[in-house]
């Protein structure tokens, strides 16, 4: 059957990188994806490829070099920040935060586009901090400061807070590091169950390509200067995996869907 929906999020002759004055630092160029509704989607790719520059330009924060990122059909340069931030919600793991805050008013920030002036929490705002806080499973840790929160756990706060703010769309930079292969499997289940359970997209980058590929309805796969886009199973019959790494010391099992080391 042919899959029709609007996408909520698609680029169009997309290229990523930096300007510094005369000069260009093209990362990749002829990027077409596009991200529907309830669906998971990786981007992977070696250190340094570009990952974090592209979600930073899918997410409106840094301009591409040419092409466009359309967000429900409309260019993201021209979307106003507030309505942007009803659209997409991002987490970047190294962001600042403050630790101070309690889990309960970490995830209440979450409502900021959606509060008055002095951020006063009406009655559908506490009902989505709350909903946020069970769909995360961290109820139990509402009252505690995140300064005492695992890494674990305040990698589920930041999720929560993502979800808070009620977008249809929702961006993650790096959602597992620090975590062990236990929690960072528990984390991308997570993730896959809220696209099942509230129909958001999410799109995360991430190095648990094992994972991604058992987890993820699309991968955004990251070689020099292209980007390749399709269900894992697809890009697992054209060899993509194996292209990843140099070969010198890992290969790619197509049998079992992950990397091994070279003996
Ligand atoms: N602000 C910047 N100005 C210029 N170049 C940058 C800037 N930020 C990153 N880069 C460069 O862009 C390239 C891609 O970096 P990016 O952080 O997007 O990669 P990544 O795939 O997310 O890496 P990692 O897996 O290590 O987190 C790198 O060569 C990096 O040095």
């Amino acid at each position: 059957m042919k899959d029709t929906a609007t996408p909520i999020l698609k680029t169009e002759a997309l290229s990523i990188g930096y300007q510094k004055k005369a000069q260009q630092q093209l990362i990749a160029a002829g990027i077409d994806i596009e991200i529907k509704a309830g669906e998971l989607v990786a981007v992977i790719g070696v250190n340094g490829i570009g990952k974090s520059t592209f979600l930073r330009t899918l997410s409106g924060i840094q301009q591409p070099l040419a092409g466009k990122v359309l967000c429900n059909n409309i260019e993201i340069g021209k979307i106003d920040a507030l309505e942007l931030a009803s659209l997409i919600s991002l987490v970047l793991t190294e962001q600042p935060v403050s630790r101070n805050l309690s889990v309960f008013e970490l995830v209440a920030l979450g409502r900021q586009p959606y509060t008055n002036w002095i951020g006063k929490l009406g009655k559908n705002d506490l009902r989505q901090i709350i909903s946020s806080l069970k769909l995360v499973n961290i109820e139990s840790l509402q009252d505690r400061k995140c300064y005492e929160l695992s890494d674990g756990q305040m990698q589920k706060v930041l999720i929560a807070r993502a979800i808070a703010q009620d977008t249809p769309l929702i961006i993650l930079d790096e959602p597992t590091t620090h975590l062990d292969l236990y929690h960072k499997a528990y984390v991308l289940k997570l993730l896959k169950d809220l696209t099942r359970k509230t129909k958001k997209a999410i799109v995360f980058a991430s190095h648990e390509i094992n994972l991604a590929i058992q987890l993820c309805d699309k991968i955004i796969l990251m070689q020099p200067g292209k980007v390749k886009f399709g269900p894992p199973e697809e890009l697992l019959k054209s060899s993509s995996f194996s292209e990843i790494f140099p070969s010198d010391i890992i290969s790619f099992d197509p049998e079992t869907a992950s990397f091994r080391i070279k003996s």
